[in-house]
């Protein structure tokens, strides 16, 4: 098990980025759109490494380069997804360090004392939240959790994790009866979500890393058990910095760069889609971030099946890092746009790059808009990851919101499925609007205590610590 430690900031001192690229060459290569180098996307992210500090003049240059190629390649549609996050539990004890949507294991024991402010839902209890957002129209879920002790693949791996002599340490297992609430099993949650025709989107390469463990099945064995189960494609979250030496810094609980990239590449071979992130702006130099892109890229051009690219902000206000002053704050916003214009002109071979509202709030995700993101990601009616780290932007946008906001930067409201495959364009005159993609969606607006609704209400509420 791995604990939140105490980290000294000079440990671990990254050399300063450095290439024998320069700015300037590197941006004619983008203008050109010739195939970018790690060199080339490090002296774009660093605005030159040849000075210090972001040069304004030089970020815009790099930011109209990516808009341009945005432009070109995907148009102004602006795309959206009528979603629901449904996390099954905070319990973790994997102890990642830029990390606070999780609360220790222990503190679910039913004969723990220890408060905890976190859940832990059952089987019946996910079907019941996914039920009432399938009544407003959502059509996608994402489900990420923490890797709760109790949680197996199904039957036959509990088995195998009981079996151990001692299963707590050696394989990070304690049976079902242990804790307060039993989360069942993955496959169990999974049957429990995928109801009513939904795209399951969930199983991140660390949960389903939590999923083999102890056994030696591989990732594709266990993905195609999941999707047996329902689930529809994956969260290429835990990506986190995807540079082993960054990892062990910020979670050295988790699995390395390798391990990762063989999980997506499981899951792509069980036949399901994938998205892939990035979470930056804590230890890490511009370096490691266009190392994350070479990682991403290869990964695409060897499977091809990455819809979208996440930058995810780091959230820093109540976490570890920053709480211990391993990190003073989160990324600029300089770095937030510099991110994305360079995961636009970098990732040649993936559509579409996200801008969040949950990171990053309206006026700036629109600005992200207009810096090589094509997708405001979704509705998402719960958000509990960003908002227990600190984040301050509410958990839920409605249609309405989306498409005053999009139309406001002179784009195109476009609502898809999670795949981009179906796409339809709204008209904003022809308001109010709602989804149509869902099973149960009529095109009504998701509004605010509707009956069987779940606890959204139509306001973009703040974060309420
Ligand atoms: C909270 S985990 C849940 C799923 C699973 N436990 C895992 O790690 O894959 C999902 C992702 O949220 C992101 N995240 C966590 N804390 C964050 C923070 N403070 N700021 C931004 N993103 C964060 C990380 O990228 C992490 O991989
Ligand atoms: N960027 C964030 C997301 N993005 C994921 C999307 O909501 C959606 O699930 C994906 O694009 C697949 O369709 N989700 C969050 O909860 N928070 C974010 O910051
Ligand atoms: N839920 C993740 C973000 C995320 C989830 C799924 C994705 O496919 C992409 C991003 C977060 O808030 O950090
Ligand atoms: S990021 Fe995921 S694995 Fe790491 S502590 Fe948080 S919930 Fe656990």
């Amino acid at each position: 098990m791995t604990t939140d430690r105490d980290l000294d900031p000079d440990e671990f001192g990254f050399a300063a980025p450095a290439t024998d690229q320069s700015f300037e060459n590197a941006l004619a290569k983008a203008r050109d759109g010739v195939r970018l180098t790690v060199d080339d996307a490090t002296e774009l992210l660093a605005t030159g490494t040849d000075t210090a500090g972001i040069d304004p003049v030089r970020k815009e240059a790099v930011l109209e380069a990516a808009d341009t190629r945005r432009r070109e390649t995907v148009g102004d549609e602006v795309t959206f997804v009528a979603n629901l996050n449904n996390n099954v539990t905070t319990a973790c004890n994997t102890g990642c360090l830029f990390c606070n949507f999780k609360d220790s294991a222990h503190a679910f024991e039913a004969d723990s004392d220890v408060d905890h402010a976190g859940f832990t839902k059952t089987p019946a209890e996910s079907r019941a939240v996914v039920e009432d957002a399938l009544d407003m129209g959502v059509y996608e879920v994402c489900s990420v959790s923490g890797l709760h002790p109790a949680l197996a693949l199904n039957e036959e791996h509990h088995e195998v994790l009981a079996a151990h002599d001692d299963p707590a340490s050696e394989v990070n297992y304690k049976p079902p009866e242990t804790y307060t609430t039993d989360p069942g099993t993955y496959v169990e949650q999974l049957r429990a979500m995928a109801v009513g025709g939904v795209h399951l989107h969930s199983m991140t390469p660390e949960e389903a890393y939590h999923a083999a463990r102890g056994t030696d099945w591989d990732y594709e064995t266990v993905y195609r058990a999941l999707a047996d189960a329902g689930l529809d494609s994956a969260p290429g979250t835990a990506a986190e910095i995807l540079v082993d030496e960054v990892r062990e810094v910020i979670c050295p609980g988790k699995i390395g760069t390798d391990d990762w990239v063989a999980a997506m590449e499981g899951a792509m071979a069980a036949g399901l889609d994938v998205t892939s992130t990035m979470m930056y702006g804590h230890v890490e130099t511009v370096e490691h971030r266009a190392e994350h892109f070479g990682v991403i890229r290869d990964l695409q051009d060897r499977t091809g099946g990455i819809t979208e690219f996440v930058p995810l902000s780091f959230i820093h206000r109540n976490t570890p890092l920053f709480r211990q002053g391993v990190v003073d704050g989160g990324p600029s916003r300089d770095e937030d746009e510099l991110v994305v214009a360079v995961a636009r002109l970098f990732l040649d071979n993936v559509d579409h790059i996200q801008a969040s509202w949950v990171k990053s709030g309206d006026a700036h995700g629109l600005k992200l808009l207009n810096c090589g993101a094509d997708d405001f990601m979704g509705t998402i009616l719960s958000e509990e990851i960003t908002k227990r780290a600190g984040g301050e932007y509410g958990e839920y946008r409605s249609f309405d919101d989306y498409v005053e906001m999009i139309t406001a930067i002179g784009r195109t409201p476009v609502e898809r499925s999670t795949d981009y495959r179906t796409r339809r364009r709204i008209d904003p005159d022809d308001g109010p609007h709602g989804p149509t993609l869902g099973p149960r969606a009529d095109g009504t607006p998701m509004l605010a205590g509707r009956p069987g609704t779940g606890t959204a209400d139509g306001s973009s509420a703040s974060a309420d610590d």
